[in-house]
């Protein structure tokens, strides 16, 4: 058997805050030590939520090593064709729950919003977004992939991750970074995301899910042949031992694939 992703399960969402800190904190370095920088990319739904728990409330027992977000460059996962202050914007959550409530002293990250001047054009915005991150990546080469240091992603009920859903083309694409969806099931309909071999890519991977919401997903990814092929499963596959599940034990009750309750 080829190299596993890691699934740790805790008790509850605290106990869970407290090791994807710690998770977090050692990407961080790594980032550091590699180009000076952390670049993360950051997905919407639950994740936010649990993210600035595990980041502005250290708890006891949490890692007291330092966040520097000065030097955090925060890119999207995937993001809605909406306008920045929307409901239904990645952005607006990320501000509301993390970005705003990050102490002055622990610095400012670079965050990367979609360009809004193209909300009715999801290729435009898309192409735009792939140049950000191109400028950031200092790729000259089209055929080269960006290495973020950590991608952090959410699982749906119906195993799509970023805005990659079951069966949609987009999980063939192969040569853009970041693609338009015209169709996502889940509304809003237009988005962009970050395609597939990006995520891959990526130096660490980590999902978070949490509650009882999830266990049916969880279990079908994990233990059955068809949950392979959902778009959460390819991550699982495309990252091996390079992806890292933070979950709850609501989440994995019944999962039999092995799983730990640490780093
Ligand atoms: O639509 C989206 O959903 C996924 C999963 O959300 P969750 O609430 O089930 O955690 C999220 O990761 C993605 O960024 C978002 O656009």
């Amino acid at each position: 058997m080829g190299k596993q992703p890691n699934l740790y399960a805790f008790n509850d969402v605290s106990s869970l805050a407290r090791t994807l800190r710690t998770y977090v904190i050692q990407c961080q370095n790594a980032g550091f030590e590699r180009h000076g920088l952390f670049k993360v990319a950051v997905s919407g739904g639950s994740l936010p939520s649990t993210l600035a728990k595990a980041l502005l409330e250290p708890g006891e027992g949490g890692s007291d090593a330092p966040l520097d977000f000065a030097k955090w460059e925060i890119f999207f996962a995937d993001e809605r064709a909406v306008p920045l202050d929307h409901p239904d914007s990645n952005y607006k959550l990320l501000k509301d729950e993390l970005l705003e409530k990050i102490p002055r002293p622990m610095g400012r990250p670079n965050v990367h919003p979609i360009d809004v001047k193209f909300l009715d054009d999801v290729q435009e915005m898309a192409d735009q977004y792939q140049d950000a991150l191109m400028q950031s990546f200092a790729a000259k080469d089209s055929v080269k992939l960006p290495i973020f240091d950590l991608l952090l992603l959410g699982c749906g009920p119906d195993g799509h991750t970023c805005s990659l859903f079951p069966n949609h083309e987009l999980l063939r694409e192969s040569d853009a970074w970041v693609a338009p969806v015209e169709d996502s099931p889940k509304p809003p309909a237009k988005r962009i995301t970050l395609s597939l071999p990006v995520v891959t890519h990526g130096t660490k991977i980590a999902f978070v899910a949490t509650g009882a919401g999830k266990k049916d997903i969880m279990k079908q990814i994990f233990d059955t042949e068809e949950g392979r092929s959902l778009p959460c499963g390819l991550v699982n596959e495309g990252g091996a031992e390079k992806v890292s599940w933070f979950t709850d034990n609501g989440a994995v009750e019944g999962v039999g694939f092995p799983r730990r309750g640490s780093l």
